[in-house]
């Protein structure tokens, strides 16, 4: 993962003069942005632990597995939301985790958070790095100092039991590597968030991600079965069958805690064998009430595809949904529908089938295959295009909340005109991106003119799609995570007693409040 920018720098892609001008001419841009600093040009604040803490951390984890070097921790300074990228590019002196902690086991987890609680260091856990919501922010709180721990090491296909369909995974795999570990034994996940390639297993836990897939195989919290979990006040083994009555159900207070509450180790997941087939279809709706009515009616008829996904109108013009497509011709017009189906030869033609006749009824246009394909083939390169945006001078950023069907207008109607309102003439599309039964999450992506202090307006256009979000009666973040950057409505999202249950627990399990500071709880 590049330092200052998304992913495999091979894949990285310049914009098409065309799209350029394009955009000039839409957003008003003057010019390319000034190019950050190189690697070598990047001033960090110097490491706040001294030689001892360092010796002290070594004698846990080993010599190899801990660095203070500039090149370590520059890395893991932040996510990759947009403000993370300003700020990496920023020739100002940065901040960054005052050291890098790589544990093998939960034993030296367990040993580190007890030297982290004795010498008032906080603790940031590390997976993939993909936030973006601010969760990896190098916060000290009160505390001394800070150490990002990476739990890179822990990348292990623990078990396999192939009769019960579960396995457990270490929290350390990416995306990638847990489905080709389970691809061997003919298993599949199906946990495809646009951050796959990077994303971990316990990256994925500890924010309660949500994939592509979510339609045909839930959401990752949809898939935990069990969870380990490593506090500073003792480990946890949860989840003991498949359902139980047995109070309620502690893996709900560690899936989405992002790393204030404890370290997951290993999640325990259902798998399930890999698909023997594999159908596309796109639609096209005359409108975006008419394509969501008519998702409406998939989900709520139960017709089974394993992708379902609308882009408005202004994403469909786009060809946002069709990455190697962007700026072209508008290759749909209206509003663009992807579905995918997955199973046994008969599972795929009946769910295709039932799905096919719901969309018709609906007033769907079949479009065949290709944009159905098209879309999957670049659906994990579209962060690519967010750094050449950048680049040339404008700002991109998304946003994502839910709501029931019944508030779904509403909710997409305040947040388009909270972020125009905020940033007069910025580009606003919207897309459906998971469904339920009794609503959906929206998926906004924004675009406008860099400008001058960028971070500062894109502050203000947060905080106004935030309040719109809460009063339109929509959650502050559907799959992104609280962090940092949501934090601000999290007594709002729950209630003060809310927040106090979740900080009795804070304070249970981690009385030294060493476990990432700043994030999730206010
Ligand atoms: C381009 C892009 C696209 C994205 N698309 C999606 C998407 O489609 N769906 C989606 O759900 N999200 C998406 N995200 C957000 C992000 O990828 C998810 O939040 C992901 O689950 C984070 O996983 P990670 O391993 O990178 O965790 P990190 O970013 O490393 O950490 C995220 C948070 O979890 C904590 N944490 C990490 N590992 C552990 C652990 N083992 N124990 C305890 N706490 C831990 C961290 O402290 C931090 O607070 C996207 C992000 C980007 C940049």
């Amino acid at each position: 993962m590049k330092w200052d920018a998304w992913g495999d720098p091979a894949l990285a892609k310049e914009l098409p003069p065309d799209v350029k001008g394009l955009l000039a001419a839409a957003l008003g841009i003057t010019g390319d942005a000034a190019p950050g600093p190189a690697l070598d040009e990047v001033r960090l604040h110097p490491s706040r632990l001294a030689a001892d803490d360092l010796a002290a951390l070594a004698a846990l984890v080993g010599e190899a597995h801990v660095s203070a070097a500039d090149a370590d921790r520059l890395p893991r300074a932040g996510g990759k939301s947009t403000p993370d990228l300003l700020r990496r590019r920023s020739r100002d002196r940065q901040d960054a985790p005052d050291a890098v902690v790589l544990p093998g086991d939960e034993d030296e987890i367990t040993a580190v958070l007890a030297l982290c609680a004795e010498r008032r260091i906080a603790v940031v856990p590390f997976g993939g790095g993909t936030s973006v919501v601010g969760g990896l922010d190098p916060e000290r709180g009160p505390l001394r100092a800070v150490v990002s721990l990476d739990l890179r090491r822990l990348d292990a296909l623990i078990d396999l039991d192939e009769t019960s369909g579960e396995a457990v995974l270490g929290a350390g795999l990416t995306g990638p590597a847990a489905e080709a570990l389970l691809a061997e034994r003919g298993w599949e996940l199906g946990h495809y968030p646009q951050s796959f390639r990077y994303a971990t297993i316990g990256g994925f836990a500890a924010t309660r991600s949500s994939g592509q897939d979510s339609a045909g195989y839930g959401r990752f919290d949809d898939m935990v079965r069990g969870l380990r979990v490593v506090t500073p006040a003792g480990t946890l083994d949860l989840g003991r069958a498949p359902a139980s009555a047995a109070g309620p159900d502690l893996r709900q207070l560690f899936l989405g805690s992002e790393g204030t509450l404890g370290v997951i180790t290993a999640v325990r997941l259902r798998v399930h064998p890999l698909p023997a087939l594999k159908a596309y279809e796109a639609w096209s709706f005359p409108d975006f009430a008419t394509g969501s009515a008519a998702l409406r009616a998939v989900e709520q008829q139960g017709t089974g595809p394993t992708v379902i996904r609308l882009s408005d109108e202004a994403e469909t013009m786009v060809n946002l949904a069709m990455t190697e497509q962007i700026g072209g011709a508008p290759a749909v017009s209206g509003c663009l529908a992807v579905t995918v189906f997955e199973g046994s030869a008969e599972q795929v033609a009946t769910r295709q089938e039932l799905t096919r006749a719901a969309l018709l009824a609906a007033g769907g246009t079949s479009l065949g295959e290709a944009p159905a394909r098209a879309w999957e083939h670049g659906r994990f390169n579209a962060p690519y295009l967010r750094d050449s945006l950048l680049d040339a001078g404008a700002l991109c950023e998304t946003l994502e909340t839910a709501t029931s069907w019944s508030r779904l207008p509403g909710l997409r109607a305040a947040v388009t005109e909270a972020l125009t309102g905020a940033l007069p003439g910025a580009l606003v599309l919207c897309h459906i991106s998971h469904v339920y039964p009794t609503g959906a999450s929206l998926y906004f992506t924004v675009v406008a003119a860099l400008g001058d202090e960028p971070l500062d307006r894109w502050a203000a256009a947060k905080h106004a799609a935030g309040d719109a979000i809460l009063a339109a009666g929509g959650t502050i973040t559907h799959h992104h995570a609280v962090g940092a950057d949501h934090r601000p409505w999290m007594t709002a999202e729950i209630g003060d007693l809310g927040v106090r249950i979740l900080r009795a627990v804070k304070a249970e399990l981690d009385p030294a409040g060493i476990l990432n500071p700043g994030k999730l709880i206010p």
